[in-house]
């Protein structure tokens, strides 16, 4: 199966432990095997009283292969545990890598529950591949093999018996198994992820859910949704168990038919008594050996559905074309040049932007306004590649986004979008987020950041909540731009940076924000719209086009779409004042 390929792959990088843990399992396996049959072999020999040396022999063997026994099978734990956390770790990391650049396109389709759930449980899932299939075959199959030849010295059929027994061990038991097992570890899965999807729905919009009253029903969904995975779990355990148990009976039975077998070979004078109860041993501990054998197809099928989903989880994600080689150099301000740029998200007939055109110098500040839902965030994630336009060009400094390393517009942007997140921990690690920030900023510069964001009141221990909750909205904008002012980018864009804060405070903060961006290229895409004298330029968008541009006097003069909006803005203070 190909979607366990980077598993089988991921194993021959563990080959030594691997090897190991085989030999010490093969001698471990045949250890506990001679360890009984010599005990069944020397209890047998006391009946004919022997001399003392042979009984110390005897007790001395049986010991040392005791210690061989339980040495052994510590190797064979500790190399082969080893080897699967080796495999698990270079899994998931393996699978992260891939993950992380997918992630947008990813996180447009999947509810993030749902892919926590796939991404800790299906990896964990693929260690059993190791442990519990593609492992136990090998040893169970060297220690058969051994224990036949070794029974076949003293009677072929008893050799004949073990060998139909390992048939029906190997093949029987788990194929019956399977019969009930199909299904089951799939409905496990989805029943999984469905609850992680909406533990993680319940906890992200808990308030909401509390204001509107809808958080008991939510409850009793999820209680609803617990019980039914719990059902399947059990009845997936009850599987295994019937299995093993299974497994269990037929050993029995085939030890049982071995004493038959031999008590007939002694009546007739083809086999020796004293061997006897040493066959009906081994018999006993070699088909306990292969016990694993029982529940290995039902961890076939999960590592193989768990292998598949993950495979499924990458091939969902948008691919990202590779990355080209040049980049946006961080050193001068950049020049953008939008040209008929129309742009539709996937699985959408209505276009966001259509034939969009627009020259921004370097070096020069502009403001984006229009009515909601117009495009104005979709033309900044255009800038910073995180889209791709499905027509025309996006041109930053004379280049083709698509010319340019994704990185490279990464680090020449100082970005504050329109949700920034917070990590746990203080203001200063939100601060230093930035790569190779410890070493370049000190606690001035991140206080004099704090201050031109108006945040100087705040000390850059105090604490940060998981995604900023002890923090205002516009303490967390404040925080967002100090981030950015952080940065050394000459490229601003910035989605609704000041949307929360009062009329005073938005003032200062743009004031500052400016001065601090003085010679480099910024964009600004706002709501409100005072302020916007200091602005080179301002672009007027509606329904995914430009309506109209200009400097704040020219769009005044107009008396077109800004002087409308304006009008009604300064209406609105009016009447609030
Ligand atoms: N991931 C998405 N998938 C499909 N449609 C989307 C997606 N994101 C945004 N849209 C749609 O694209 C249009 C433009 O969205 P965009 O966020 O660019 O508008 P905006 O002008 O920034 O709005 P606002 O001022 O409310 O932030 C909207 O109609 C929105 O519904």
């Amino acid at each position: 199966m190909n979607e366990l390929a980077m598993l089988r792959k991921a194993m021959l990088r563990e080959r030594r432990d691997i090897g190991i843990s085989i030999l010490c399992g093969f001698v471990a396996g045949i250890a506990g095997i001679g360890l009984f049959s010599a005990s069944g072999y020397m209890i047998s020999q006391t009946v004919f009283a022997p001399p003392l040396y042979t009984l110390i022999v005897l007790t001395s063997f049986v010991k040392l292969l005791g210690f061989l026994r339980a040495g052994s099978r510590y190797g064979e734990r500790l190399f082969s545990h080893r080897a699967t956390f080796s495999l698990l770790s270079t899994m998931r990391s393996g699978f992260f890598a891939k993950l992380i650049p997918l992630m947008p396109g990813l996180l447009n389709k999947k509810k993030s529950g749902e892919l926590l759930a796939r991404i800790v449980g299906d990896v964990e899932s693929l260690q059993f591949y190791f442990l519990r299939v593609a492992y136990p075959p090998v040893i169970v199959v060297m220690v058969f093999l051994a224990t036949m030849l070794f029974t076949a010295v003293f009677s072929l059929w008893i050799a004949a018996l073990f060998v139909l027994g390992m048939l029906i061990t190997a093949y029987g038991v788990p194929w019956l198994v399977l019969l009930g097992q199909r299904g089951i570890y799939g409905r496990v899965r989805r029943q999984r992820a469905e609850l992680s999807a909406d533990v993680a729905e319940l906890l992200h919009g808990f308030r909401d859910l509390k204001v509107y009253g809808r958080l008991g029903e939510r409850e009793e969904e999820l209680r609803r949704a617990s019980a039914r995975l719990s059902v399947e779990q059990g009845k997936a355990a009850g599987r295994l168990l019937a299995g093993q148990t299974l497994h269990v009976f037929v050993t029995f039975l085939i030890s049982w038919c071995v004493l038959a077998a031999g008590a007939w070979l002694v009546a007739n004078g083809s086999l020796a008594g004293v061997f006897l109860a040493m066959l009906v041993m081994t018999a006993q501990t070699g088909f306990e050996e292969a016990a694993a054998m029982a529940t290995l197809p039902a961890y076939k099928l999960d590592s193989e559905y768990a292998a598949k989903r993950l495979a499924e989880t990458e091939n969902e994600a948008d691919r990202l074309p590779p990355q080209p080689a040049a980049e946006l150099s961080v050193e001068a301000a950049v020049s953008i040049k939008l040209d008929e740029v129309s742009f539709r998200y996937r699985d959408e007939w209505r276009p966001v932007l259509k034939g969009l055109s627009l020259e921004i110098p370097a070096g020069s500040r502009v403001a984006i306004v229009g009515p909601s839902g117009s495009g104005k965030t979709t033309v900044l994630e255009l800038l910073l590649k995180l889209r791709t336009a499905s027509d025309g060009r996006v041109l930053l400094n004379g280049r083709s986004t698509l010319e340019l390393r994704e990185d490279s517009i990464w680090q020449a942007s100082n970005v504050v979008l329109q949700h920034s997140h917070f990590f746990r921990g203080t203001i200063r690690e939100n601060l230093l987020l930035q790569e190779g920030a410890t070493e370049r900023l000190s606690d001035e510069a991140l206080m004099l950041a704090l201050n031109k964001a108006q945040l100087g009141q705040k000390s850059l221990d105090e604490e940060v909540y998981e995604k900023g909750e002890n923090l205002s909205q516009g303490e967390k904008q404040r925080l967002a731009l100090a981030r950015a002012m952080l940065r050394s980018g000459r490229l601003w864009l910035l989605d609704e940076p000041t949307s929360s804060l009062d009329y005073v405070t938005e003032r200062q903060v743009l004031c500052e924000l400016l001065q601090h961006a003085a010679g480099d290229t910024l964009i600004l895409v706002c709501h409100r719209l005072t302020g916007l004298e200091d602005m080179d330029a301002i672009v007027v968008m509606e329904q995914g086009q430009i309506v109209e541009q200009g400097t704040y006097e020219e769009l005044m003069r107009r008396q077109g779409y800004f002087y409308e909006l304006k009008k009604i803005e300064l209406q609105m203070i009016g009447e609030a004042g």
